[in-house]
């Protein structure tokens, strides 16, 4: 990579330190030309920053030197910690910008060429990306398996098996026996078995691995004035909806964004659910029906004074009674028929309760995405073209012809390929000409 890139590591805005980084051939050139000299490797060193231009002191930084191939791109990296002013950054980064081979790196390009050098592979570089997402620490545990290599580990190994029952097939087309073929349609039949249950089982994770990154969605629902903006308000700690006595106040869906015991959960306030005539209202009661559609739980409220029976849906319904302001703790067996809670936001009565049981239906549906190994919809294409393709391996006969049994595998190696990032055809011959003996 001819161009050396350089870029603001740390978030944008005043902070203490701030972190530029640089990666390409030209770093020990661009540390001698603004910090005078290149520090020894990996050990931190103080120096004054120079605008080369005009000799002016931009600032005095801690400035670190890896040298390639030893480095997270596996380029000659620095690192230059400035303080967090403005004018400092952008400063530094105008000198550095302005050196012959220098310019500014794109969205993602560290971990990019980090790729591209073979530091690691596409699921482990979409790791990284999860984990400077991760808002909660269910989402930071999943996100440092998979940026520590956990889906590429998985992945190897199936690619390797996979090419061991190309190999095989190869070897058949190469060099025909027909007296071999029971055997190896036997031997691949089987490895292709095995394979496709070891995958089917990832997949069958997928769905908590994915969830566990877009967060459970609790939608709040039921019919108008019943306490479902005051709810929202009372779990997110700040006034985020209007509420207020008047039937109808609430008519966009309303997000917030949840840690419940460590897991990720997106809150929906909804317009009150009721036939109306005013036309703004009707699209609010529209777009909460959606809502419901992708909910992992529905909050179904009521109200003494707003009573509505809750509508059939797929998602499991937790159904609450609000302003039950005169106990302090309203035990289930007071409440009418059907209800699983009472609730006063106003006294705050029953809210350990509920947050107790949202906690326990966000940790039901996202606990199992943390040791998930397939996290993203990208992942799980890839592998279900893998399984699509040992699946029609697994139902070959000896009147199927090799030929196409090696080319399903061919073409399941080339998902894991895309998956991984790691197009490596060089490998597969490896595997063939390691294990059988060309020479013979
Ligand atoms: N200041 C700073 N902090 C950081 C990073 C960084 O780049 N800079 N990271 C970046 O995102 C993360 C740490 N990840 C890193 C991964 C590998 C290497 C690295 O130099 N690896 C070499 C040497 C390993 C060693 O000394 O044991 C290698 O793998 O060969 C550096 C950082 C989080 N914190
Ligand atoms: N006494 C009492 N009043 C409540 C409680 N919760 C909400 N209210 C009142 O009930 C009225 C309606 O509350 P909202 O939160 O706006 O109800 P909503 O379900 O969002 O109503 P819409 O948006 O119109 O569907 C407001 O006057 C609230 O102050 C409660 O626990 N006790
Ligand atoms: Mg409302």
């Amino acid at each position: 990579m001819a161009e050396t890139i350089v870029a603001l590591a740390s978030g944008v805005g005043r902070a203490g330190v701030a972190v530029i980084r640089l990666s390409g051939p030209s770093v020990r050139f661009g540390l001698e030309t603004i910090a005078g000299s290149v520090p020894q490797p990996r050990r931190a060193a103080l120096r004054r920053l120079k605008d080369p231009g005009n000799g002016e002191v931009l600032d005095e930084a801690l400035v670190l030197f890896f040298p390639g191939p030893a480095s997270f791109t596996g380029e000659d990296v620095a690192e230059l910690q400035v303080h967090g002013g403005r004018a400092i950054i952008a400063g530094v980064i105008a000198a550095l910008t302005a050196l012959p081979g220098f310019r500014l790196a794109e969205r993602g390009e560290f971990t990019r060429r980090a790729v591209a050098n073979g530091r690691m592979d596409l699921t482990s570089a979409e790791g990284i990306a999860s984990l400077v997402e991760a808002e909660t620490s269910s989402q930071r545990r999943q996100a440092l398996r998979q940026a520590g290599g956990a889906l590429e580990r998985a992945a190897m190994a199936w690619r390797q098996r996979l090419a061991g029952l190309l190999a095989l097939m190869e070897a058949e087309i190469d060099f025909p026996d027909e007296e071999d073929v029971p055997a190896l349609f036997h031997s691949v039949r089987s490895g292709a078995e095995a394979l496709l249950a070891e995958i089917e089982m990832a997949l069958r994770g997928a769905r908590s691995g994915e969830r566990l990154r877009e967060g459970a969605v609790m939608v709040i629902a039921g019919p108008p004035n019943a306490g479902k903006s005051t709810l929202l308000n009372a779990l997110a700690r700040r006034d985020v909806a209007i509420v207020s006595p008047i039937a109808g106040t609430t008519r966009d869906t309303l997000e917030v964004h949840l840690d419940l015991g460590g897991y990720p959960v997106t809150l929906i306030d909804t317009a009150g659910l009721r036939e109306t005539n005013d036309v703004v209202e009707a699209i609010g009661v529209e777009r909460a029906r959606a809502s419901l559609d992708r909910a992992d739980l529905v909050i179904w409220l009521e109200a003494g004074d707003a009573r509505a029976d809750p509508p059939e849906l797929p998602a499991p319904l937790l159904r609450v009674l609000t302003k039950q302001d005169d106990s302090q703790d309203p035990p289930p067996h007071t409440l009418p028929a059907g209800f699983e809670l009472g609730l006063s936001a106003r006294s705050g009565a029953g809210m350990p309760a509920l947050l107790e049981r949202l906690e326990q239906a966000a940790r039901k549906a996202l606990e199992s995405g943390e040791t998930a190994l397939v996290t993203r919809e990208r992942h799980r294409r890839e592998l279900e073209t893998v399984t699509a393709h040992l699946a029609t391996v697994r139902a070959a006969d000896e009147a199927t012809p090799v030929e196409f049994v090696a080319e399903d595998l061919r073409l399941a190696v080339r998902a894991i390929g895309r998956l991984t990032g790691r197009v490596d055809i060089d490998e597969i011959y490896d595997v063939i000409f390691r294990e059988f003996c060309i020479g013979k």
